[in-house]
Parts: structure tokens; sequence; C-alpha cells
């Protein structure tokens, strides 16, 4: 067997195409989406994001500004700044950019961000809304996971999904959402005892963790959906995934590429907020 690449570029490239004219139309009306990113420090990763971030706003017609704040910002001048923007009626979307340097709380400024702006989906607000089922902003990343599996035609409801990572913005909020879509789901984290054990289980496999080429074709079980969110390098210093794809997409049926894969989509879905965040102006 062959792994079916699941192609979150092409995706990412349709459904931008498709807000470039939805956008369009919304401007004719006199509204444009607006999106304010604030960057504290000089992350190389999270540069080369906001700057990719801001080029497929720039391509959909999507109004974006950005703060760049440098890494001795303090707390209460990034809440200053957020609440300036929450204030301001051509700002739809507000997103600031993690990691944050240390001497700032992640869970302050989120909290900080009001929740009709939180285009990340990050606010215990959205979340909630998440947990019941509630219309709300969704965190791109697992939202955008799912478009990938409904592009796919991927059955969720009834599936065993595995989760391996519990962060915040990929691993519990994703379990949720296959939750929400009726599959059947397991948590994995650092602390599992066995952790194979379990991944071969899954039906569909989520992998966030940050580690390199984790997980092995003995680690899957022939036929398997498997998701890969890991961004990182390996051994040749190439762009990689937490998952070895060349071993795995033997055994698997379908396979996310990183890159190519989870990480265009995340964007994709950002931008979908900020216009449906700005469809809920008036
Ligand atoms: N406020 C937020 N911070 C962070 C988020 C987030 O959703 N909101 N997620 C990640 C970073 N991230 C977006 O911010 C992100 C990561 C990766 C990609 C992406 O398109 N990756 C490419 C490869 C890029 C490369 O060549 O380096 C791919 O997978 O094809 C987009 C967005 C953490 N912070
Ligand atoms: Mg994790």
């Amino acid at each position: 067997m062959t792994a079916e690449l699941m192609n979150g570029k092409q995706l990412a490239a349709s459904k931008q195409a498709e807000m470039k004219e939805r956008v369009a139309k919304l401007a004719s009306d006199g509204i444009v989406p607006g999106l304010a990113v604030i960057l504290v420090g000089d992350n190389q990763a999270s540069q080369t994001y906001v700057r990719s971030k801001q080029r497929s706003c720039e391509k959909a017609g999507i109004h974006s500004v950005l703060k760049q704040l440098s890494a001795e910002t303090t707390e209460a001048e990034l809440l200053s700044h957020i609440h300036e923007l929450n204030q301001d009626p051509t700002i739809d979307g507000i997103l600031v950019q993690l990691p944050l340097p240390k001497q700032i709380s992640e869970q302050a400024v989120i909290e900080a961000i009001s929740p009709e702006k939180d285009v990340d989906g990050f606010h215990p607000i959205s979340i909630g809304k998440m947990m019941t089922g509630e219309k709300t902003f969704l965190p791109c990343t697992p939202h955008g996971i799912i478009e990938l599996l409904r592009a796919s035609n991927v059955e969720i409801s009834g599936k065993h999904a595995v989760v391996v990572g519990r962060s915040n913005i990929v691993g519990k909020p994703v379990g949720q959402l296959l939750l929400n879509e009726h599959a059947t789901v397991t948590y994995c984290h650092s602390r599992t005892p066995d952790l194979r054990a379990i991944t071969k289980q899954a039906d569909i496999l989520v992998v966030a963790v940050g580690i390199a080429k984790l997980i092995k074709k003995e680690d899957v079980k022939p036929g398997a959906v498997v998701i890969d969110v890991g961004m990182n390098r390996d051994e040749n210093g190439k762009l990689c995934g937490d998952v070895d794809f060349d071993d795995v997409e033997s055994v698997a049926s379908h396979l996310t590429p990183v890159p190519g894969g989870v990480g265009p989509m995340t964007i994709t879905m950002l931008l979908e907020n900020t216009i449906e965040s700005a469809l809920n102006r008036s």
C-alpha cells in the first residue's frame, strides 16, 4: 500500500481562492476584514509564520496590520496594545504569535483579547463554546485538520482517533473536535507508557509532539489515516514532521506531508475566522 497524500497546500490554495472572491464581494458592501498580528521578540520561525500570514491576507484582500514589539516588551505594554486593538473598528481579528518571551504570561494575553476578535480560538470562552459544540472561532490548526479529513472523505464518526500530544494549541483541541465529530478519542503524551501499543489501535492518528520522525511504520495500524503536525529539522537540517514519512507511507491509507500538509491549513483557517468575524461586525 502507498498512502494517499493529504495535500494541505493544494486545499489551502483552493480555499484561499474562494475566500478572495468572498472578500471582494464584502468590499463592494463596504466591509474590508482586518487582522492585527502582534509579534513579540525575534524568534525566527515566528517571523516566518507572521510574514506568511501577512502575505496570505494581502492575496485575499484582507487588511492586515503587524505590530512588531521587542523581546523586552513587558506584559503591561503588550496588554495595552491589545486593549487598543479591541476598540479598533477596522480590526476584526487579533492574533498574538506564540510562543511569547518568558516575562509575559500567555494566559493573561489570550484572556485580554476580546472573544469577538479571538480569531485564534484560544480564549477560554471560545474553548468553552468549542467543547459544548456552540458556534465559535475554532483554533486554526485543529480546524484545518478536520477540513483536511473532510476533503479526503475520511469518515470520522465511530472511528478510534488517537492524539499524541496535549498542547493547548493543537493536541487538546483537535481531540475535542474529533470527539465533536463522534470519534472515540484517546490522548497520549510524554507520560503514556507503551505509546506504540496505543498508536497501533488508531484509525486516525494525529501526532503533535515536536519529536522528529517519532512515529515509524511499526507504530501504525495498516490502513490508518495519519496526520503529522510536527515541524522539526532532521539530521541534515531539512524540515520534517513527527512521523517518519518514508517509513509510514507504506502502511497508512492517508498521510499528510511536512511541509505542505497541516501547516498551510493553519493560515487558511485564520483567514476564514477573520472573514467570519468581519461578517459579525454589524
Ligand atoms: N498565535 C498563534 N501562534 C502559533 C500558532 C497559531 O495557530 N497561533 N501556530 C504555530 C505556528 N503557525 C502559525 O502561527 C504556523 C506554523 C506552520 C505553518 C506552515 O505553513 N508551515 C509550512 C512550512 C513552513 C516552513 O517552511 O518553515 C508547512 O507545514 O508546509 C503555518 C503556521 C505556533 N504559534
Ligand atoms: Mg504536546
